[in-house]
């Protein structure tokens, strides 16, 4: 594996990845101009206009994602700066003003206060499934696109989870820190097979759904509860309530998003509900589970173990003392409770996973940079057109982000009548729509102008023109 690049810019050819290659010689190119200052039209620095070239494309990495990723950056030819960890408001905020293109993990938070200072960013790609670090909205207000990877990592959470269930049922946290320790320690009591236990998963989507399959494969019974009504596969079942699943099952493992509705929602009442001497595991996110709670709950002998992987607040890197960031609240309390496992946010941490979310995410990274396909955004309308043919002079490709108010198609169809549209496309969500379009016959004072109309309608966000 090549060491990542610093800062790079790498033009080579595209056909690795699939990808149209972008550099174009046909208008108004000017060398005072940077590539930024008409991308991202808000900026006020210049209106003039430039070629649409993948060598002017600027993208920050952070938290160490993976190769795979660099490698499609590389070949697009984008300047990449790499970092192994997430940055600190203030620096990310610097480091944020200048790029088109973000790629983070579950760390880097990017929040409004970070966003507003980003003047030319055009895509956030995050390379996890969850997106709940980021304001969603705010970007797509803001005419930033937001993708993620929604399930390479799924089958590594659940294969970890599986490992987790038998860990607890054995005590094995335990026996291996006591024989660390120089202390033999055999024994069988409260030390179970899973086999014809009850696995209660709340949350069914990616990762639970595959953690049922493996958990039935060993021979547990498993129970569900998912908001969303959800067909069961082999044969578990779906509950009617948080609670039923609590009553009934040995183990409980918590597979939701974090929302306002999921904050806590394992707090002193639904431990209480839980069996006596059950088990909970919790990969999915810090805020999901009470953790003083938790903590009596385990003092008290109610809960007979745990497994927890994410944490209300985690280090922005890897270190003895978290590289001065709060340490992780509750952490010592948790480490001295007996059949606690506590891992660091690794339940996507395979090279599998890590390998295939660099190349879901790094693809459609580039393919919403350099096309404007924004399918798979999570928080803006997809839309997508074949891509343009760059060897055509005289086409340019429109997109337009727009309020998602009346009169918009009117106003922009008035605005291209006197060009040929070869293909249009526009879908909208919520308050933002967005709309392709590629127009033949325009010569170089065509596209300056159409940029110019377009920015200048009050429904515009923000308008990119690839030519
Ligand atoms: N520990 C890790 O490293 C790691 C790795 C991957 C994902 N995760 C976390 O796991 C979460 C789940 O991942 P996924 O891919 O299975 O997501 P998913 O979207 O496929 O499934 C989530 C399920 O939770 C359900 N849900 C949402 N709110 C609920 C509620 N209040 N009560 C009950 N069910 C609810 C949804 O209907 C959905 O079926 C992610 O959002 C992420 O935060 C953690
Ligand atoms: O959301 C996710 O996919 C997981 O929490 C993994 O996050 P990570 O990439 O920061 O390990």
């Amino acid at each position: 594996m090549s060491a990542p690049q610093p800062i790079s810019n790498l033009t080579q050819a595209f056909e690795k990845t699939g990808l149209s290659s972008s550099p174009r010689n046909t208008v108004s190119t000017s060398p005072t101009t940077s590539y930024m200052d008409q991308y991202k039209p808000s900026s006020k620095a210049s209106k003039t206009l430039k070629p649409f070239s993948t060598g002017d494309v600027k993208i920050l990495l952070l938290e160490n994602v993976n190769q795979t990723a660099l490698d499609i950056f590389g070949q697009q030819g984008y300047q990449v700066e790499f970092l192994k960890t997430s940055l600190p408001e203030e620096e990310l905020i610097e480091k944020i003003k200048d790029v088109h293109a973000i790629g983070i993990r579950s760390k880097t938070r990017l929040t409004e206060n970070v966003l507003k200072h980003a003047k030319h960013l055009v895509a956030i790609g995050c390379f996890c499934i969850g997106t709940n670090q980021v304001d969603l909205e705010f970007a797509a207000k803001s005419g930033i696109a937001v993708f993620n990877s929604p399930f390479s990592n799924s089958r590594s959470v659940a294969e970890l989870t599986i490992a987790e269930i038998i860990a607890l049922s054995r005590e094995l946290g335990d026996r291996n820190m006591e024989l660390h320790n120089g202390f033999w320690n055999k024994k069988s009591a409260r030390c179970w097979e899973v086999r014809g236990k009850t696995l209660g998963i709340v949350g069914y989507g990616h990762i639970g759904s595959q953690l049922s399959v493996l958990a039935e494969s060993l021979g547990m019974n498993v129970l569900y509860y998912d908001v969303t009504m959800i067909m069961s596969l082999g044969n578990s079942k779906q509950v009617g309530s948080l609670a039923e699943l609590l009553n009934n099952s040995d183990f409980i493992s918590l597979h939701v998003p974090e929302t306002p509705d999921t904050k806590q929602m394992i707090s002193t009442p639904q431990l209480a509900e839980m069996k006596d001497g059950a088990y909970l595991i919790n990969n999915s996110r810090g805020t999901v589970v009470d953790l003083p709670a938790l903590i009596d709950a385990l003092k008290i002998g109610k809960l007979a173990g745990a497994c927890i992987d994410v944490y209300p607040k985690e280090p922005r890197a890897n270190g003895p003392h978290f590289n001065g960031d709060e340490l992780l609240p509750f952490i010592d309390e948790l480490k001295s409770l007996k059949n606690v496992i506590l891992t660091p946010h690794i339940g996507g941490s395979t090279e599998e996973a890590q390998s295939a979310i660099g190349i879901e995410v790094g693809t459609v990274l580039s393919k919403y940079l350099n096309e404007g396909a924004s399918v798979g955004a999570v928080n803006f309308p997809e839309v997508s057109l074949r891509p343009l043919d760059l060897d055509e002079q005289n086409v340019c490709r429109i997109l337009y982000i727009h309020h998602n108010v009346p009169g918009v198609l009117k106003t922009v169809n008035q605005i291209l009548s006197d060009y040929n549209i070869e293909k249009q496309f526009s879908d909208s969500r919520g308050d933002i729509a967005y709309l392709m379009a590629d127009v033949s016959g325009v010569n170089s004072d065509d596209i300056k102008n159409l940029y110019t109309e377009l920015e200048a309608t009050s429904y515009n966000i923000s308008t990119r023109l690839l030519y």
